[in-house]
């Protein structure tokens, strides 16, 4: 599903002329399979975001290879990689990223709409997605009368309305409480069942890490395995 190879970055940090080159990315080298979820668990400033957005296609890694759904990645135009994210790739974050003059309903709508895709054919995917992470009662709350936890299910039914085969995740239990929490992983755990999505998650959490079916910890740039 996502194949990483000899992946590299580095970032020129400081004033101009007296940059520093600082290496984020070390000659990164992983698989990710179809229906797998894999988390990267490490801490602050240890490249996970990095990766993750290198994986997206929000920034070009200055070396290496990235083959999504077996097509290589890294060296596509801005323009075709906005359309290839929008066929791959569901977003969940830390902080939800809803519209707060919007309901439940209708953030999970956006993405068919602005898709172009027909009222009718709208409302029925809309409302079994929202089933699905249990919302039908709240589908007409805007986000500020749910909690966190309903919020970021709302969130993850947005990610998923567009049908894409993978699902990044930045944090995505990193606002809620710990009860909350174990909600949102088993959601996340019986859509990988159910729908056989594919999930990378980032985290500095070492609960959430342990959901994964692989998990990965990054230190300084590098990827090292660990048994689970
Ligand atoms: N656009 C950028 N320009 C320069 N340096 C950057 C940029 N983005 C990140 N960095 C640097 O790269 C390193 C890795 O950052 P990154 O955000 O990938 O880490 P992270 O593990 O995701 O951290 P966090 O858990 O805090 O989000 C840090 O030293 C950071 O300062």
């Amino acid at each position: 599903m996502i194949e990483i190879k000899n992946v590299s970055h580095t970032f020129a940090i400081g004033k101009k002329g007296k940059e520093k080159k600082v290496p984020v990315l070390k000659d990164l080298s992983f698989g990710i399979a179809r229906g797998e979820i894999v988390s990267i668990v490490g801490k602050s400033g240890s490249g996970k975001s990095t990766l993750l957005n290198t994986i997206a296609g929000f920034m070009a890694p200055e070396q290496g290879s990235i083959v999504v759904n077996g097509q290589e990645t890294a060296s596509m135009n801005e323009v075709t990689h906005a359309q290839f994210r929008l066929e791959n790739f569901g977003f969940i974050f830390q902080n939800f990223q809803l519209m707060p003059g919007l309901t439940a309903l209708e953030n999970v709508e956006l993405p068919l709409k602005i898709k172009g895709i027909p009222s009718a054919k709208r409302k029925v995917k809309v409302k079994e997605l929202l089933q699905q992470v249990g919302l039908e009662n709240v589908s007409d709350h805007y986000p500020n009368e749910l909690s966190g936890g309903q919020q970021q299910r709302v969130s993850i039914a947005r990610a998923l309305v567009t049908n894409p085969p993978i699902l990044l995740a930045d944090e995505p239990t990193g606002s809620l409480d710990s009860e909350t929490e174990q909600d949102i992983l088993l959601l996340i755990q019986s859509l990988n069942k159910a729908l056989n999505l594919t999930f990378v998650i980032i985290t500095h959490d070492e609960e959430v890490a342990n959901i994964a079916h692989r998990k990965f910890r990054m230190h300084d740039g590098e990827l090292v395995k660990e048994v689970l």
